[in-house]
């Protein structure tokens, strides 16, 4: 059931969607629900057929949630239309580049269906330079995308270190122009990444030749809704202008204190500049119904957000610092006894590399050892290890699928509409796997990796493998699987770590994959060095930066405790650490 809105929520829902507004919205202030109300009350009132709404997020889970809390206000068996709830990406994709697509791309289909395909970094795709840069060989088409407004090349091929040079190179007048001849051979190909398409829309909404579109385009959504309005980049907001500039009216909803994607350019303060230079109307949430008071006191501090009412004050310390030596891990039991008697307790850190001492003994693994790893740790008899065990699954298949996919629904890929389909499909396609002993694990590499390729080729073939997937799979009925570089002659049981039970059973997370939960307690591990934004000394460093936001959404997850686990501290450190409102123990 909705709560009972509290008077800011309700000035929200009640507000005029004939100006631009800016819901400022703090951690746990009931925003998805209102944003839903609102949505609801407008389709609910709509005297603008056939033009409609359109109420965009950034993920398809947010997508599917904020779906699912529409359709309770609106009567059973009324469809949505000619309103839009989706993802900002597939809105553009569906409402600009596919209505031009033939033309901004040239590539003119097949089989009278000309749609893009997009593709992530991950894909196998043909599509490459014919020059080698920066000594590092050749480029694909789709591990890099052009920034119209700053002019710049974005390489994003899926290799940090590869991305570093190549960002980092100073690229001739040549170079950049061979890198627009390849990708256009790529678009003309029938294939874009999401960036490609954000830059296509850019280009085409700037173009006198398309006014007369953009127009209808305003016409067709006179409104539209932004939720985390924080994430939005800086060609997004290029997009979002020239809207609005044609009369579409704007209203973001969001916190700019948790704005954590600025490697895909996002910036606060382009979204703050927006808002301003717009003239947007200022509303705001300041009742956070998750956290208790203690809680949102020390949130407070790390960014400067301030004047927020939490729930009750505990005179009891609820914001702790437990410390280790070497490894986090060495703190298992401690974990233990703080969160006996609390059931959502959920360990969090800024990268996968601190989770996952938790669970194996393989620090980063590649592709086989995630293969490895998937059919080691499944276990339909207990969640954890399952869910463990098909994550491992489906980043593996991404590797190799040509496909986009939904990363929080085990990468299910994009065209796959149903994310239940897709887990029964890895569920089945592992129990296979061990039907057929790839479990066992006393053999070399070399002979594990033999016996895997075979089985994996198969998967396509099998019963278990429904029509609507088959066609995605076709890539695997030719893949090649090799060794761990080295390791063919090495047992894979001993190479992969002996305990298979991971020292922890609570749930883990990166920083970015807890965004938007609530939990019972959050343990938030900072990583042993200091200098990077996985350290407690980077989240406390200055209230504006990325790393404070870092620090500020994770530690606003909690409704009951927040832990922070930090490498060993000396004195100042531990005063440094008390100042913002923690219990060292
Ligand atoms: N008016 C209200 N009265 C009581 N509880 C409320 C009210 N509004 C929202 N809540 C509750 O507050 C909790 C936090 O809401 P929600 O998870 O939607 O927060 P959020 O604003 O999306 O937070 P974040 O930005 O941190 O993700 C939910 O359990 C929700 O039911």
């Amino acid at each position: 059931m909705a709560p009972e809105f509290t008077n800011e929520q309700l000035d929200y829902v009640n507000s005029s969607i004939e100006e631009h507004t800016f819901l400022e919205a703090c951690p746990g202030s009931g925003k998805t629900e209102v944003v839903a109300a609102k949505v609801a009350k407008e389709i609910g009132s709509w005297k603008n057929n056939p033009g409609g709404l359109a109420a965009l997020s950034f993920a398809n889970s947010a997508t599917d949630e904020l779906t699912i809390r529409v359709s309770k206000y609106i009567p059973y068996g009324r469809g949505i239309f000619p309103h839009f709830l989706g993802t900002f990406d597939s809105f553009i994709y569906k409402n600009i580049v596919s209505p031009l697509s033939i033309e901004l791309t040239g590539y003119l289909g097949e089989n009278s269906d000309a749609s893009i395909r997009i593709v992530e970094p991950s894909a196998n795709l043909g599509y490459r330079t014919k020059y080698s840069f920066a000594r590092r060989g050749q480029v694909h088409a789709h591990h890099y995308s052009f920034n119209l407004i700053n002019g710049s090349v974005v390489f994003d091929t899926g290799e940090p270190e590869l991305d570093r040079v190549f960002n980092s190179t100073v690229l001739k007048d040549w170079e950049y122009q061979h890198l627009v001849e390849t990708k256009n051979k790529m678009l003309k190909g029938g294939f874009a990444t999401y960036r490609d398409i954000e830059t296509l829309a850019v280009d085409a909404l700037s173009q006198d030749k398309y006014q007369h579109f953009v127009n209808l385009l305003v016409k067709r959504y006179p409104l539209i809704i932004i939720d985390e309005c924080q994430d939005l980049s800086e060609e997004q907001l290029t997009i979002l202008q020239i809207l609005a500039d044609k009369g579409t009216k704007l209203h973001f909803v969001g916190d700019l204190h948790q704005a954590i994607y600025g490697f895909r350019d996002v910036e606060p303060a382009k979204v703050k500049k927006f808002v301003n230079d717009n003239y947007f109307n200022k509303l705001q949430l300041t009742r956070n119904f998750r956290s208790c008071q203690n809680i949102v006191n020390l949130c407070a501090k790390l960014t400067g957000r301030v004047g927020i009412v939490g729930d009750v004050s505990w005179l009891k310390p609820r914001c702790i610092i437990v410390q280790y030596n070497s490894c986090p891990t060495e703190l298992t039991d401690i974990f233990k006894e703080l969160c006996n008697g609390f059931h959502n307790n959920v360990v969090v850190s800024r990268g996968h590399s601190i989770l996952r001492k938790f669970q194996t003994s393989v620090d980063q693994p590649n592709n086989i050892q995630k293969l490895a790893l998937a059919v080691k740790l499944y276990d339909p008899k207990d969640m954890e290890f399952l869910n463990q065990s098909l994550q491992y699954f489906s980043e593996f298949l991404r590797y190799h699928l040509k496909e986009s996919y939904k990363p929080s629904s085990f990468n299910c890929p994009q065209s796959i509409d149903s994310n239940l389909l897709w887990r029964k499909f890895l569920s089945d396609s592992l129990n296979y796997l061990i039907r057929n002993n790839l479990q066992k694990m006393d053999i070399t590499w070399s002979n594990w990796t033999t016996t895997a390729k075979l089985l994996i080729r198969s998967l396509p073939k099998q019963c278990f493998c429904p029509e609507g997937i088959v066609s995605v799979l076709a890539s695997l009925e030719a893949v090649n699987l090799a060794s761990p570089s080295g390791s063919a002659k090495f047992e894979v049981a001993s190479s992969l770590g002996t305990a298979k039970t991971p020292s922890l059973s609570y749930r883990k997370s990166t920083i970015h994959g807890a965004k938007g939960e609530t939990h019972d307690i959050t343990i938030v591990v900072s990583s042993d060095r200091a200098g990077k934004d996985s350290h407690w000394k980077s989240w406390l460093n200055d209230p504006d930066s990325e790393a404070a936001r870092f620090a500020y959404v994770a530690s606003s997850r909690p409704k009951e405790f927040l832990i922070w686990a930090v490498k060993k501290l000396k004195p100042l450190e531990k005063k440094q650490l008390e100042a913002v409102g923690f219990k060292i123990i």
